[in-house]
C-alpha cells in the first residue's frame, strides 16, 4: 500500500473543531434544542416503556411496527454497560459481568415475555389465507406474494424497462418486475417461461465451475444467453434467456403472444423514460418511492434542518425516483461511447473501470460482468444485482443509471455513478481511526440504506467496508448487490454461503437454514467496530476460526441467551468457554493508551448490533433511533467529513491487503484445499 494520505480536514471543520465559528455555535445552538426537545419526548416514552424492557433502548425510539413484538432483551453480546442516561457507572468487574451476561443477565434475559420479541421480517402470515400480508410502515396491511418478481417480455418487442420501482414492483411483492408492451409485433413467436426458482437449498458441495447460486438444480438458477447474441437486448428479441428460476429479480416471463402480454388493469405510463409507451401495471406494483415516502421521518431521528445541520439529513428528492430505463426499443447504448480513464478494481464478479461519457461528460463507474465463470449464460447474480439497483433509488445506494452493451457483442456493463474511495481503502490510508462523531455520520447513512433495502424486501448478504463507497462531499453509498435477494416470510431455507467471512454472522457460521435482516445487522455492527478501531473485528482465516474469534470476545452462547442455539448444527462443536463478554475491553469508554474509546450508548448499540440471538438483534430501524446519535459529540455533518485524495483514480486491483475471502472466493480456495479447515459443514 502507498503510504498513507493525510486526512485533509477542510479549514471549515477546524472551526468547528475550535467552536468560535458562527455556523457552529448555531449548529450547537440548533443540535441542544433539538436534544431537549428528543429528551423531553423520550421522557415521556420512557415512561410508557419502562415495564418490561431494559436499559439501553433509546428513548427515542418509536413503539415497535413490526406485528411481533418481543423486546430486545440482552444477550451475553448485547447487555450493555448502561443506558448512557444517567446510570451509574459500574466497577470494570461488574460491567464485565453485565456485558457478558451469560450467568446473571441473561437469565433474565430468557423471561423475555414473547409477545415483545421482535420479528424480523416484517410480513406476518395469515394462517387463513395463503397471501402474505406486509405492514406497511404508514398505509397498513398489503398483500404480499412470497414468489414474487415476474419480468413479463413480450418478443420479440424489444422494449423493456428494469427501471423505476413502479415498473419493477410486480403485482404483490416489492420486486416484481411485470412490464407488459405493445406487442403487436410479437406474434408468432414462441413463449419462453422464466420459472419460479427453488430456493436455495443448503449448499452441501458447490462447484466454483457452477453458478454460486445454483445448488442440486444449478440448471434452473441460470438464464441463459448464447454466445453469439449481440446484446443482453438481442439475446431476449431472439428469445435466448430460456428460465428463470428465482422468486425474484431475475424471474422472467418472456411471452410472444398479443394476448396474454398485458395486466392492462391500473397501468400506467413510465414516466421519466426515455420511451414513455411503456405501460406497466401500476396499480398492482409496489411503489419502492412511494413507500420510501411513507415510512416518513417523522418521529425517528435527528433531523437536519439546515444546511450545517448534522448528517442525517434524507434528501427529499430520493422519494422522487428518476425512472431508469433499458429502452430495449432502441436497444442499449454500446460501450464505446465511453472514455476509459483508468481500470479502477477487479472483484470476484466484474471489472470496474473509471469512464468518461461522451456524450455528457460525466465522470462515471463502469462494472463490467464478469461471464467466464458462467458458461452457458448470463449470471443470475448480475442480473439481480441490475434489477435490484435499476429499481432502488436512495441517497445510501449506489445509483446505476444504465446497462449499456460491449462491442464484443457478448459483454454487459453497468454504468453507475462515480464514487472516489471504499471505505475499506479510505481506511486504509488513514493514519487515526475515523472519531465518533464521523463514525455517527457514516453508520446513520449506512443504517439508511440497508433500513431501506430491508423495508424493501432486500438482504444485501456482503456488508463489507469495501462493498461501501464514499465520495469527498462525506456521502456514502452501498455497492455490489450480486450477492443480495429477495425475502419473505415465512423463513424458507437460503444458502449458508453468503456474507464475507470476517463480517458474517453466527447464525451463518453455525449452519442456521433460515436468516433474515439480522444478518445484514450484524454485518453492520462488525463495520461499526471497524470504523472506530481501524481494523476488522473479527478476521477468521475460517469458519471455525472466526467462530472462535467471535466467542472469545462475546462470550460463548448458550441457549439462555440464544435460544435455539443449540439445535444449531455447529453448536456441536466444542469451543473454548469464554463466560465474559470482553468487547468493552477493546472499546473503552476512556483510553489512555490510544486505543478506540467509545461510550456507553455508543457501546450499547455496538452490542445490540452483535446480538447472538438474531431474534433479539437491532433492526436498522430501531438503531437508527438509538440515543448514540443523539448524544454528544453529534454525528458530523457529511460537509464537514475528512477528504482524501481520491483512490478511485488509481488501478487498485494489484495492491493486495489483509482481506477476507468473499464466499465465491472462500469456495474456490476450499476445492483446491488451500484452506485447511473445511468449514463446519463440508
Ligand atoms: N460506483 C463505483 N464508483 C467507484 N468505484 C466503484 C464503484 N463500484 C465499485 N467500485 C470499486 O470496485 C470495487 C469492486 O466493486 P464490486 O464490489 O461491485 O465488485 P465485485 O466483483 O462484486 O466485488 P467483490 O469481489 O467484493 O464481490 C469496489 O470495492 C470499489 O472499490
Amino acid at each position: 500500500m502507498a503510504p498513507g494520505y493525510e486526512v485533509v480536514r477542510p479549514a471549515r471543520e477546524r472551526g468547528l473543531d475550535l467552536g468560535t465559528s458562527r455556523r457552529s455555535k448555531e449548529y450547537y445552538h440548533h443540535r441542544h434544542r433539538d436534544l431537549e426537545r428528543r429528551r423531553d419526548n423520550g421522557r415521556s416514552k420512557g415512561r410508557d416503556l419502562s415495564n418490561g424492557y431494559s436499559h439501553g433502548r433509546s428513548p427515542h425510539q418509536p413503539p415497535r411496527r413490526r406485528p411481533s413484538g418481543r423486546t430486545e432483551d440482552s444477550g451475553p453480546s448485547e447487555v450493555s454497560s448502561g443506558s448512557g442516561s444517567g446510570e451509574p457507572l459500574l466497577k470494570d468487574k461488574d460491567k464485565e459481568r453485565r456485558e457478558n451476561g451469560v450467568p446473571g443477565a441473561s437469565k433474565e434475559d430468557a423471561k423475555t415475555s414473547p409477545s415483545k420479541k421482535r420479528k424480523h421480517s416484517p410480513v406476518t402470515r395469515d394462517r387463513n389465507d395463503s397471501k402474505l400480508q406486509a405492514r406497511d410502515a404508514v398505509s397498513g396491511i398489503r398483500e404480499i406474494n412470497p414468489v414474487a418478481a415476474e419480468i413479463l417480455m413480450y418478443h420479440p418487442h424489444p422494449l423493456l424497462d428494469l427501471s423505476s420501482p413502479s415498473s419493477i414492483a410486480g403485482v404483490h411483492s416489492p420486486m416484481n418486475l411485470d412490464v407488459s408492451v405493445d406487442s403487436q409485433k410479437a406474434q408468432g413467436h414462441e413463449e419462453i417461461r422464466i420459472m419460479d426458482e427453488q430456493e436455495e437449498e443448503y449448499p452441501t458441495t458447490r462447484n466454483i465451475l457452477k453458478s454460486r447460486w445454483a445448488d442440486a438444480d444449478v440448471e434452473e438458477e441460470k438464464v441463459f444467453v448464447p454466445k453469439k447474441r449481440v446484446s443482453l437486448v438481442d439475446s431476449i428479441e431472439r428469445g435466448s434467456i430460456k428460465k428463470v428460476t428465482s422468486p425474484e429479480l431475475g424471474e422472467v416471463l418472456v411471452y410472444n403472444s398479443v394476448g396474454s402480454s398485458s395486466r392492462s388493469s391500473g397501468s400506467g405510463v413510465v414516466q421519466g423514460s426515455a420511451n414513455r409507451n411503456l405501460e406497466v401495471d401500476m396499480g398492482d406494483s409496489m411503489d419502492v418511492d412511494k413507500e420510501a415516502d411513507d415510512d416518513s421521518p417523522a418521529g425517528h431521528r435527528l433531523y437536519s434542518d439546515s444546511e450545517s445541520d448534522v448528517c442525517r439529513s434524507r434528501s427529499p428528492d430520493h422519494t422522487l425516483s428518476p425512472h431508469r430505463c433499458i429502452n430495449m426499443l432502441q436497444g442499449c447504448r454500446t460501450v464505446d461511447e465511453f472514455e476509459r480513464l483508468n481500470t479502477i478494481n477487479e472483484g470476484t464478479y466484474g471489472i470496474v473501470f473509471r469512464v468518461r461519457d461522451k456524450r455528457t461528460n460525466e465522470i462515471v463507474a463502469l462494472k463490467k460482468v464478469k461471464m467466464e465463470k458462467e458458461k452457458e449464460g448470463f449470471p443470475l447474480t448480475s442480473l439481480r444485482e441490475i434489477n435490484i439497483l435499476l429499481s432502488f433509488h436512495h441517497p445510501s445506494i449506489v445509483e446505476v443509471k444504465e446497462v449499456v452493451v460491449g462491442s464484443g457483442d457478448k459483454d454487459i456493463f453497468m454504468v453507475m455513478e462515480y464514487m472516489e474511495h471504499d471505505l475499506k481503502g479510505v481506511m486504509e490510508t488513514m493514519k487515526q481511526p475515523y472519531s465518533q462523531s464521523e463514525v455517527k455520520c457514516l453508520m446513520l447513512q449506512l443504517l439508511e440504506g440497508v433500513k431501506y433495502l430491508h423495508d424493501n424486501w432486500v438482504l444485501h448478504r456482503d456488508l463489507k467496508t469495501s462493498n461501501i463507497l464514499m465520495n469527498n462531499r462525506g456521502e456514502l453509498k452501498i455497492c455490489d448487490f450480486g450477492l443480495s435477494r429477495q425475502y419473505g416470510s415465512p423463513s424458507k431455507p437460503y444458502t449458508q454461503l453468503v456474507v464475507t467471512l470476517w463480517y458474517r454472522a453466527p447464525e451463518l457460521l453455525l449452519g442456521a437454514k433460515e436468516y433474515s435482516t439480522a444478518i445484514d445487522m450484524w454485518s453492520l455492527g462488525c463495520i461499526m467496530a471497524e470504523l472506530l478501531s481501524k481494523g476488522p473485528l473479527f478476521n477468521g482465516k475460517s469458519e471455525i476460526d472466526q467462530l472462535d474469534k467471535i466467542f472469545k470476545t462475546l462470550g460463548t452462547p448458550n441457549e439462555d441467551i440464544w435460544p435455539g442455539y443449540s439445535k444449531l448444527p455447529g453448536a456441536t462443536i466444542k469451543f473454548g468457554k469464554q463466560t465474559f463478554n470482553r468487547l468493552r475491553h477493546k472499546f473503552r469508554a476512556v483510553s489512555f493508551t490510544g486505543g478506540p474509546t467509545l461510550s456507553e450508548a455508543g457501546f450499547d448499540l455496538l452490542n445490540r448490533l452483535l446480538t447472538y440471538d438474531p431474534e433479539k438483534r437491532i433492526s436498522a430501524d430501531d438503531a437508527l433511533n438509538h440515543e448514540w446519535f443523539c448524544e454528544l459529540p453529534l454525528p458530523r455533518s457529511k460537509d464537514f467529513m475528512p477528504t482524501f485524495p481520491a483512490l478511485n483514480e488509481q488501478d487498485r486491483r494489484f495492491k493486495k491487503h489483509m482481506k477476507s475471502p468473499d464466499p465465491l472466493e472462500e469456495q474456490l480456495m476450499k476445492e483446491q484445499g488451500s484452506i485447511a479447515d473445511h468449514g463446519l459443514f463440508d
